[in-house]
């Protein structure tokens, strides 16, 4: 029997199953697990022990939380404890493929008076969409994988590979222990690992589906300047004093220019050149100025044309200023000299950008243009982490299987993106396990990942658990199947 056969029971329990689905999402998004605030961090840990639990309850054999231990500088609390890896497997027949899937669950932090409808942390279903932090950046995926575990079980279908889980609740912070748990475990419990699938991105726009094969990596910074020995009152020491805020935007103005050049010597020299061959690919990606303000519910595109557009976020580097903690930030007119100032922002890294070298010119740089401003403030420029680009072949074994199963679910030939963000962890995977790796998106461009009002529509949740399950059983029917 063909695979476009032998799916359709599957695909049937599937559609049953929506209830339990989204169930089980809201059960995952109900827990806010941010990684990157500290005070969240015993929420981080709820999440992983609610995976385990539902893990357990689907069959999974050889359930691991693996501790990693503290959490590096820079961090407030030098005891805080780093969330566990959950590992995983479903069977180890040797006759049968081994797929890895990863995904995390940990979240961006979202506050309801950020600007969302409703409580970020209650999953809403309106209009076909399901609201929610983590709805589709990356607990819905998450939960794809443990949905499609529930409708073999259900159907009475055996998964036609073995399953291997692999989620973290540091991606969102750096993915921090996780490059030395992959090596150490490269000839352990990932052994015998034929191919890694990730469904942690999104379709480039809302029509079509995608397959992406290529990341940005990220290199994250933080700039701290202080002086005075507490926050200080402006009308009394404002213009007889150097304000660390008035050194810290003199500095932070200059790493890029208002059309998005990065201003570091150095940096854009580091980028690959753009071939005939890689232009042309451009051509053929269903895209437009018209999406992309959309998913930025703005007029605001520096390029109006696809292009440039896909250019600027697949194949050069961007950076982007992301806040300041220590400065006033709430609403009224507080008069008050912050004494220390920490600015943070990131580079998006492209090919052949090398991470070190990139270090080393963020930091001269800022700190020639802090002494510039011969300021007696103190300054320090340092990396908080950092994860590399990735590029792929989009024509081997696994994105076959991934582009017949899209055929299947969608009724559409995917697009082959690359895409602006980052998974820090994708190179790790394939050069340490020496296998391919597929990103396999749920969600569309427009949930507004990292957002207000993140969400993923329920026919991408849906269609997206059989597209899952769909892979799995063309990669394990082999490149010749239908
Ligand atoms: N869905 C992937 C994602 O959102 N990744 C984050 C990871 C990150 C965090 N800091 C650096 N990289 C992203 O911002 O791209
Ligand atoms: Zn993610
Ligand atoms: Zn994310």
């Amino acid at each position: 029997m063909s695979v476009s056969e032998s799916v359709k029971p599957l695909f049937a329990q599937i559609d049953k199953l929506k209830p339990e689905y989204v169930n089980r999402l809201a059960q995952a998004v109900a827990i806010p697990s941010v990684s990157s605030d500290e005070s969240l961090r015993p929420q981080v840990f709820a999440m992983a022990d609610f995976l385990k639990k539902q893990l357990e309850s689907l069959g999974a054999e050889d359930i691991q939380l693996r501790d990693l231990g503290t959490q590096p500088p820079p961090v407030s609390d030098p005891k805080l404890q780093l969330p566990p890896i959950v590992l995983a497997r479903f069977g180890k027949n040797p006759a049968k493929k081994t797929v890895l899937v990863y995904g995390h669950y940990d979240v961006q932090p979202a506050l309801l008076e950020d600007g969302w409808n409703s409580d970020p942390f209650k999953l809403v279903e309106k209009d076909g969409k399901l609201y929610g932090r983590g709805s589709t950046d990356d607990k819905g995926p998450v939960m794809g994988w443990l949905n499609a575990v529930e409708a073999h079980n259900k159907a009475g279908i055996e998964l036609p590979v073995n399953l291997v889980c692999c989620f973290e609740g540091m991606e969102e912070s750096g993915s921090l222990g996780l490059d030395e748990l992959v090596a150490q475990e490269a000839d352990k419990y990932f052994k015998g690992v034929d191919t890694v699938c990730i469904s942690d991105n999104y379709w480039l726009g809302t029509k079509k589906p995608v397959l992406t094969y290529g990341l940005r990596g990220c290199s994250y910074y933080q700039i701290t300047v202080s002086g005075p020995g507490a926050d200080l009152h402006s009308g009394i020491f404002g213009g007889v004093i150097h304000e660390p805020m008035t050194d810290l935007f003199n500095v932070m103005s200059k790493l890029v220019d208002t059309q998005g050049n990065i201003q570091i010597p150095g940096v854009n020299e580091m980028v690959a050149p753009l071939t005939e061959k890689e232009e042309k690919l451009y051509e053929k990606i269903d895209f437009d100025v018209d999406e992309l303000n959309l998913a930025s519910g703005s007029n605001t595109a520096i390029y109006q044309d696809k292009k440039n557009i896909l250019m600027h976020r697949w194949r050069y580097p961007s950076l982007s200023l992301h806040g300041i903690e220590g400065a006033f930030s709430g609403g009224g007119a507080k008069t008050v000299i912050p004494a220390k100032v920490v600015g943070k922002f990131s580079i998006r890294t492209v090919p052949d950008m090398d991470p070190r070298k990139l270090d080393e010119y963020v930091f001269k740089f800022c700190k020639e243009k802090f002494a510039e401003l011969k300021s007696p403030n103190s300054f320090n420029v340092e990396l908080i982490h950092d994860g590399n680009y990735w590029v792929s072949d989009p024509f081997n074994e696994a994105f076959t299987a991934a582009r017949k199963a899209t055929q299947l679910v969608w009724n559409v030939d995917p697009d082959l993106t690359r895409e602006g963000g980052s998974i820090p962890i994708t190179l790790t995977f394939e050069e340490q396990l020496k296998t391919d790796v597929l990103l396999l998106p749920m969600g569309k461009g427009d949930d507004g990942a990292h957002s207000i009002n993140e969400k993923i529509d329920v026919a991408n949740y849906l269609e997206g658990v059989k597209t899952l399950s769909a892979y799995l059983h063309y990669y394990a029917a082999g490149k010749d199947s239908e």
